[in-house]
């Protein structure tokens, strides 16, 4: 499979919030991209004119790369990046509304994992490994921008735990049909907190019950990234929130002292009866693979869902990094005696969950031709 608008080129890329969990990840698989390369770097003032190893708390395993370790960040002004052509934004939620929304209007194409845009009617909310279908929303973004724009855009991916859950619902809903209801609970690892986040005495020896917003947003980003893109008579397209089939959701979110990786214990139950058997699930899910993967991105994984046959996996701790943490893994997958079907589902939260999906957009983006 060739990347035909990719090949034989560089493209040069910024990185927001780039001394943050999520920036961190970002410059380490960006070390190694096969045709973006870092060009420049943003983050607050407190970090902005200091070389990169100074200003950054490095907490990953590998070393800073050699490419960014004596780059000046910048202030997230669009002034600093207007030679990039893509822009990954791993800012704080707190200024990634204003910052982004400045970028796209200086025509730069934005890549964010902040919440802020996630709700926008013009902004899609992209699982790689499940809707890039909805890319189909950019067009009117930049139209019905003031002013229209012509190369600038946000895209945002979603948040960790709603983007864990959302592929194997995806492989069930492609299989077997809609939905109608699903239970989910949490178990989300110290990193989704950023750093230094939560502090060691709250979490040590402990399990937190409450993730502020966290609920909310797996119930509605669900529907979002499930549903479809309707045109009005207007010509004018709308997301439809899995409208056609009302899908159920409750979510429980718990942190647990656990470093990198949320695991989330799933059940649902499909509109069509009889429903599927656990074994139709497990080959369902096992041969589900993502528009990423066949069209050729080279961040994506070769198995989507790797589904684990062990009675005692996934685990975070072994689990979480296998394909660099790019696709996700489900075990345990049996009969529900109150829904149909029941599985528990391990996502790398600041690989697929975070850095890794924002570069699988923006891969995506290149193939689809919106990178111009
Ligand atoms: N961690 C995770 O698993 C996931 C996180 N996310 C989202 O990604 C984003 C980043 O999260 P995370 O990396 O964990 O957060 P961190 O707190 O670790 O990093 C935040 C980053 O934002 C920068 N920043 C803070 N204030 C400003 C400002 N006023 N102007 C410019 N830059 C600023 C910080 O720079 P400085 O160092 O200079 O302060 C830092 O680079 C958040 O929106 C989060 O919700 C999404 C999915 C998963
Ligand atoms: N709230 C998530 C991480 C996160 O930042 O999510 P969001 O991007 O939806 O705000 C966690 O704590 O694990």
């Amino acid at each position: 499979m060739t990347l035909h608008n990719a090949e034989g080129r560089e493209i040069k890329v910024g990185v927001l919030g780039a001394t943050g969990t999520v920036g961190q990840r970002f410059i380490s698989l960006l070390a190694g991209h096969p045709y973006f390369v870092i060009h420049a770097l943003g983050a607050s003032a407190r970090s902005a004119g200091k070389a990169y190893s100074q200003a950054v708390v490095w907490k990953q395993t590998s070393p800073i790369p050699h490419i960014v370790r004596e780059m000046v960040v910048q202030e997230c002004k669009p002034e600093f990046f207007l030679e990039c052509s893509v822009v990954f934004s791993g800012l704080d939620a707190e200024v990634a509304g204003d910052i982004e929304a400045a970028f796209r209007n200086a025509e730069l194409a934005v890549f964010s994992n902040a919440k802020n845009f996630r709700r926008d009617p013009l902004v899609p909310l992209i699982v790689p490994l499940v809707n890039g279908n909805h890319f189909a929303m950019i067009h009117q973004q930049r139209a019905l921008n003031n002013p229209p724009l012509k190369k600038g855009f946000i895209l945002t991916n979603a948040n960790c735990s709603t983007t864990g859950v959302v592929v194997p619902l995806a492989a069930l809903e492609k299989a077997f049909g809609p939905l109608e209801s699903c239970i989910i609970t949490t178990m989300q690892a110290i990193s989704g907190a950023g750093y230094p986040g939560v502090p060691s005495l709250d979490i040590v020896d402990n399990i937190v019950p409450y993730i502020s917003g966290e609920e909310e947003k797996m119930e509605w980003e669900t529907l979002k990234i499930l549903g479809g893109i309707t045109e009005g008579d207007d010509g004018l397209k709308s997301f439809d929130m899995h409208s056609r089939h009302p899908l159920r959701i409750s979510a429980s979110c718990n942190r647990v002292p656990v470093i990198e990786g949320h695991t989330e214990c799933v059940s649902v139950r499909f509109a069509r009866r009889p429903p599927p058997s656990p074994q139709q699930v497990r080959e369902a899910l096992a041969a589900y693979t993502s528009d990423a993967y066949a069209l050729g991105c080279p961040s994506a994984p070769r198995h989507t869902i790797f589904v684990h046959e062990e009675a005692d996996r996934p685990q975070p701790r072994l689990d979480r990094d296998y394909q660099k943490g790019s696709g996700v893994s489900v075990g345990r997958v049996r009969q529900c005696r109150v829904l149909d079907i029941k599985f528990v589902v391990l996502a790398n939260n600041v690989a697929i969950g975070a850095a890794t999906s924002s570069i699988l957009n923006a891969e995506l983006a290149v193939i689809k031709g919106h990178i111009n």
